[in-house]
């Protein structure tokens, strides 16, 4: 079956499926294979898109699509490049939360590769089994921290697949050279230690010694076989995911989208607020609910605006408080603090602030920022308490999936009677309130990495650094004009993403060279038009050079 050019119809890189001409089919030996109507990719796709939306239920939606990926590949990525708006909230958040728990049930055929702990010592010739020529981009994940969800294990594969499907679409990633990969270093979640459809190894997760030698001998293996990959490391608690980071930023060319692609996006979101609120950073008063990788990252990113302003890091941690768990985080709470939230614990409390809505009390919150991963914590007294003392209050619900969200797009804008400035992680539709029509700008970190990566990709930086992650922000920051910014909008549509990442490139590719971390020479001297020549764009006479 394989060695007949038939096998063509089950590839899905080179399945053109009924697109394929008479010439085509005559040379192929498909002739009889297909219906006698040659179609254009315009006929294929709205055939396909007539069947997405005849779907009622969004996971068979999930389904339909990645089904369709794995048949044809190009009229996947031009369904979905055309219908931006209406599929990522299915590919990505909300809907692939749902997907991965589900993933054991649902599971219908393998994408991407897993490494578990009884691959140890074997990860590199195992890399050789990948069919692909090349691979430019990982997106890796141990599955233990899932969007707002947990623990899930193997299950978190959809998260790899659904983020590289957005390298692909969003910023131009050849799709056949991207590797969604899943570390399964077990699962402590019981349920799926339980389910027998569950596909991971059915253990707990391995202890320190060996969960950091098997991620270590994955990138070892992977920059090995791919020396110019860059890898993402994604939804990773926060054990590790700090160490992770801190332990190969500056050896390979890597970054993590949770810490610093949530902290680009939202920096960026940021810096739109402050001028829709027309009050200097230096008025800002932050009140963080979570403390995790996101949380920090985003907060290591606003710092530079202080700096820009020329206040000192010490004077402008003033500005933060951050809840977690147990409430404020003080220096004095009396438990022992990872060294990111020493960073911003508050030193000036003698006294303990054990909620939320304490916290707000106290502080007068110009900014409230949810990376929590609790659903509904931002509740009506907490919202009206804060909006009592700001004119404009900045609401950030970032929690993913919607479930998770700190609050909705609806209770923000009636809670503040139509005043704040609001962004969610996930997808919510604009919001009729008092005759005026609200737009919730999402703050995702969907917004930053495809450009980022793409730009340090080709470039062929060294590693990600800060200057790259603050740069692709103010670029984010810059497709929203003024007069948009005073209606409270401070993200720009979805529907520019393309752009958007274009533009993030260009310029992480400049700071690269800035840097001296670009290794690609000579330096292309029209850098837009670099990016542009190596972007993929699904066509069924597509060439690509990379
Ligand atoms: N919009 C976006 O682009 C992104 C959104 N996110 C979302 O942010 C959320 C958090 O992600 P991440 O930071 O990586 O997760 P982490 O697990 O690293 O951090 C979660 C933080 O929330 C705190 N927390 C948990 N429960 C409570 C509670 N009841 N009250 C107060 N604080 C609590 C934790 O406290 P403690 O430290 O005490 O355990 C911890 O500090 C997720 O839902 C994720 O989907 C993440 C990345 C990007
Ligand atoms: C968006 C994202 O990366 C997260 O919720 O983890
Ligand atoms: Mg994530």
């Amino acid at each position: 079956m394989q060695n007949k050019p038939s096998f063509v119809l089950r590839n899905p890189s080179a399945n053109k499926g009924t697109g394929f001409n008479d010439e085509e089919r005559n040379k192929l030996a498909l002739k009889g294979l297909l219906p006698p109507k040659v179609e254009t990719l315009q006929e294929q796709s709205d055939r396909a898109l007539s069947q997405f939306t005849s779907f009622t239920n969004n996971l068979e939606k999930y389904i339909f699509l990645n089904c369709l990926r794995d048949r044809n590949e190009t009229l996947f990525y031009y369904l979905l490049m055309n219908n931006l708006e209406l599929m990522f909230p299915i590919i990505y958040t909300p809907t692939v939360g749902e997907a991965c728990q589900k993933f054991g049930n649902e599971f219908r055929f393998a994408q991407g590769m897993y490494f578990a702990t009884q691959d140890k010592g074997s990860i590199r010739s195992m890399m050789d089994n990948w069919p692909a020529d090349g691979v430019d981009i990982i997106v890796v994940s141990d599955g233990s921290r899932i969007l707002g969800l947990g623990d899930l294990g193997t299950n978190g594969m959809g998260i790899p697949v659904g983020k590289l499907q957005l390298y692909v679409a969003g910023a131009g990633f050849h799709p056949t050279r991207t590797l969604p990969v899943i570390i399964d270093a077990g699962t402590n979640t019981k349920k799926y230690l339980e389910d027998k459809y569950y596909l991971g190894e059915r253990h707990t997760r391995v202890a320190d010694d060996q969960y950091y030698p098997l991620v270590d001998e994955f990138l070892q293996a992977a920059f090995d076989k791919w020396p110019n990959v860059l890898v993402q490391f994604e939804d990773i608690s926060n054990d590790h995911c700090f160490k992770l980071l801190d332990d190969y930023r500056d050896k390979f060319l890597c970054f993590n989208d949770d810490i610093q692609g949530t902290g680009s996006v939202i920096l960026s979101g940021f810096i739109n607020s402050v001028r829709a609120v027309q009050k200097p950073i230096t008025e800002q008063r932050m009140v963080f609910l979570g403390a995790g990788s996101a949380g920090i990252g985003v907060a290591d990113c606003i710092m530079s605006l202080f700096e820009e302003a020329g206040v000192s890091k010490e004077q402008a941690r003033k500005s933060f408080w951050f809840v977690d768990s147990k409430g404020l985080i003080t220096t004095t709470r009396g438990d022992t603090l990872t060294p990111q939230k020493r960073a911003y614990a508050r030193e000036d409390y003698d006294y303990q602030l054990k909620s939320l809505l304490e916290v707000v009390r106290d502080v007068k919150p110009t900014a409230l920022i949810g990376l929590s991963g609790i659903g509904a914590s931002f509740t009506q007294e907490i919202i009206e308490e804060m909006s009592k003392h700001v004119e404009k209050p900045i609401i950030f619900a970032l929690s993913n999936p919607t479930t998770n969200a700190e609050c909705t797009a609806e209770q923000a804008y009636q809670w503040t009677d139509g005043r704040c400035i609001f962004a969610s992680g996930s997808p919510f539709k604009p919001v009729e309130y008092k005759n005026h029509t609200f737009v919730p700008g999402q703050g995702n970190n969907m917004y930053i990495f495809p450009g980022l990566g793409l730009g340090a990709h080709l470039c062929r930086s060294k590693h990600v650094t800060d200057a790259m992650i603050i740069t692709a922000a103010k670029t984010l920051s810059k497709f929203v004009d003024d007069s948009e910014v005073v209606t409270g909008k401070i993200y720009p549509g979805l529907q520019h993403i393309r752009e958007i990442s274009t533009k993030i490139a260009v310029r992480v590719i400049e700071k690269a060279y800035e840097e001296g971390m670009a290794q690609l020479t000579p330096r292309p001297t029209d850098i837009e038009a670099f990016v542009r020549m190596n972007q993929y764009n699904p066509s069924y006479d597509q060439k690509f050079n990379n």
